[in-house]
């Protein structure tokens, strides 16, 4: 499918207010918790994560992990690929799982079971967007930076075709 242009969705000013909200809000939740980890889901997550942390006041750790599994398409194929893992040890840590988009719900199920399995003290969920129509699995964030319609969205990390990722707002492709 070719698209011809971007509409925007979410402006840069209104994304970085949420993001600042989102950073103080956390820094109340985890403030009195040591050993915090970050676990920021590659690629998409990676300018979210980046913009957050600068608004969280409290020692942490960050690690990575990329899972996939839209393969540069429209739609999950529900074949989720662990690409690359994490290195921390986050055992009897809190863990802070910062998302892009929680759509149809299958990538934060799949990260949670293989978080459960290395026994941190306690698991939540920031995602900067939220899609509940698309839901295959159930599933809710503790931290919602925006819930959208049942759009495919791009930009600020989020990808079509592994373009459009570097854009600083999020839009919508229309052809
Ligand atoms: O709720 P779901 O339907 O599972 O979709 C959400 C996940 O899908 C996207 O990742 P993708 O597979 O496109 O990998 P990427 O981050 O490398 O683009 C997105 O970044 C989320 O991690
Ligand atoms: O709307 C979306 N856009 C880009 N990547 C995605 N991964 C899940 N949903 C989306
Ligand atoms: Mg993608």
């Amino acid at each position: 499918m070719l698209f011809s242009s971007v509409e925007t969705l979410i402006t840069q000013d209104v994304l970085a207010k949420r993001i600042e909200e989102l950073g103080k809000e956390l820094t109340e939740r985890y403030k009195n918790h040591a050993d915090l980890v970050i676990i920021c889901t590659l690629k998409g997550s990676v300018l979210f994560v980046a913009d957050l942390i600068r608004h969280m006041d409290i020692p942490l750790e960050i690690d990575f992990i990329s899972i996939a599994s839209y393969h540069g398409g429209l739609t999950s194929t529900g074949d989720l690929r662990v690409l690359h893992g994490m290195s921390t040890d986050v055992k009897g840590r809190p863990v802070l799982i910062v998302e892009d988009i929680v759509d149809t719900g299958r990538t934060l199920t799949k990260l949670k079971e293989m978080l459960a399995e290395m026994h941190p003290s306690s698991v939540e969920v920031c995602a900067l967007l939220d899609k509940p129509s698309r839901r295959v699995v159930s599933i809710e964030s503790e931290y919602v930076g925006f819930t959208i319609e049942d759009l495919f969205v791009v930009g600020y990390g989020l990808d079509y075709q592994q373009l459009y990722r570097n854009l600083p707002f999020i839009g919508v492709l229309s052809e």
